[in-house]
């Protein structure tokens, strides 16, 4: 807690409400405070605290309520590394309502202007210094391919607070990594999201550090899912999932390419057979998710007997479809394993990795090129 900042709680009412004297009206003022907040709640069965965003009055004071979500504050969002990804995320949050883009900071190493255009057109900040993206937010995404992770961390390194979350999307970098390569007690969140968060139809999963406090997993919760699916694993899931729904969108996009095309040899207009792949795809996804009705089942539902589907079954079946799709997530999953592995500096890794990374160097990645 940062003294200059917390002056005093003052409890107003049963449970719900509370005025907290703070000189600074940001989250870190209030994550600062969380520890006499959050006993004080807890003695009043209250839940998770929410800053007012304006003052009450002129001499500092906030009003704390504790019944809405985190949403309400205003949070800053720092972006180490401004590609596609990030991007992604940006603007399914700006596009939400829920981050104003002038809360949103993102930085890149290019001096050339794509990067600043593109970023600028979404209204965001820009800079080469990835320290400034630390001193202007609350939460930093390590936005970066895994092996800028280490360079990045080591500059972000001495700006770093405990006030702030560090959460990193790097393909295959461990919480451990992280947390080995930042200040002690930085609270980290591995998280995999995917690119569908630009129109707020993403999957992510996150995983939480060591050093992680309670209502870390909420405030990332509630961000992610300004930008679709969200739920919490336990890290050991997290390659998993990157092979499963983070690398999925590449494999759904090339199932719609190939409907589209089965659609332009049989004599449909190119325009009209992508919109039909596409749409078909999402209303079977739709389907599942509403209905909650097994896949299986929702497919047994279209075949006929005789009927026309059951011979285009067939053919994907003759293929090897599901067992392809099996193949193509465990090989993504063992990549992502893989690379965070060979992403890792030197010193941590160990003879049982170094083993591992020499084999899988050999099997699966003749010219193991980092990515
Ligand atoms: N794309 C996807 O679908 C997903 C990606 N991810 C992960 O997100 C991360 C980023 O991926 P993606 O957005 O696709 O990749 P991009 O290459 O599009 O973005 C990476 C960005 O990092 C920038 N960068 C490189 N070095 C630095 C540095 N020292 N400081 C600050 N920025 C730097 C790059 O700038 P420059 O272009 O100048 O090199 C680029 O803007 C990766 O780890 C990836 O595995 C996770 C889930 C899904
Ligand atoms: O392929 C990649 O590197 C990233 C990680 C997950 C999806 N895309």
């Amino acid at each position: 807690m940062i003294a200059s900042e917390f002056h005093s709680i003052t409890f107003v009412g049963p449970s719900t409400s509370a005025y907290l004297i703070v000189r600074r009206p940001c989250l870190s003022a209030l994550t600062g405070c969380f520890d006499a907040v959050s006993n004080a709640a807890r003695e009043r069965d209250c839940r998770r605290p929410v800053l007012s965003e304006t003052p009450i009055s002129d001499s500092g004071q906030f009003l704390i309520d504790y019944s809405p979500s985190w949403s309400s504050i205003k949070m800053r969002i720092g972006f180490i590394g401004a590609g596609k990804m990030a991007q992604a995320l940006a603007r399914g949050l700006i596009n939400s309502g829920r981050i104003g883009a002038e809360n949103i900071i993102a930085s890149s190493p290019k001096r050339d202007y794509q990067f600043i255009d593109q970023c600028k057109t979404l209204g965001l900040t820009t800079t080469h210094d990835n320290s400034e993206v630390v001193h202007k937010s609350d939460v930093i995404v390590l936005a970066v391919k895994p092996i800028h992770v280490s360079k990045v961390t080591s500059e972000i390194a001495p700006a770093l607070s405990r006030e702030q979350l560090v959460v990193s999307i790097a393909l295959g970098i461990t919480i451990r990594n992280i947390e080995s390569l930042l200040p002690t007690k930085s609270r980290v969140v591995r998280v995999m999201p995917n690119t569908p968060a630009v129109v707020r139809a993403g999957a992510s999963a996150f995983a939480m550090g060591s050093a992680c406090r309670d209502g870390d997993a909420e405030i990332v919760k509630d961000l992610l899912s300004t930008v679709g699916f969200a739920v919490e694993v336990p890290e050991v899931q997290i390659d998993p999932v990157t092979g499963l729904s983070g690398s999925g969108p590449s494999y759904m996009f090339a199932a719609i390419e190939g409907l589209a095309d089965g659609g332009v040899k049989v004599g449909l207009p190119r325009d009209l057979a992508i919109k039909l792949a596409a749409h078909t795809l999402y209303g079977a996804a739709k389907m599942v998710l509403e209905t909650g009705v097994h896949p299986a089942q929702l497919k047994d539902d279209v075949q006929s007997p005789g009927g026309s589907s059951i011979y285009g079954m067939h053919k994907l079946e003759t293929g090897g479809l599901k067992g392809i799709l099996i193949d193509a997530v465990e090989a993504a999953t063992n990549r992502s394993r893989a690379t965070g592995d060979k992403a890792l500096p030197r010193d941590f890794r160990n003879a049982e990795m170094e083993k591992k990374i020499e084999e899988e160097k050999t099997a699966s990645n003749p010219n193991n090129q980092l990515l």
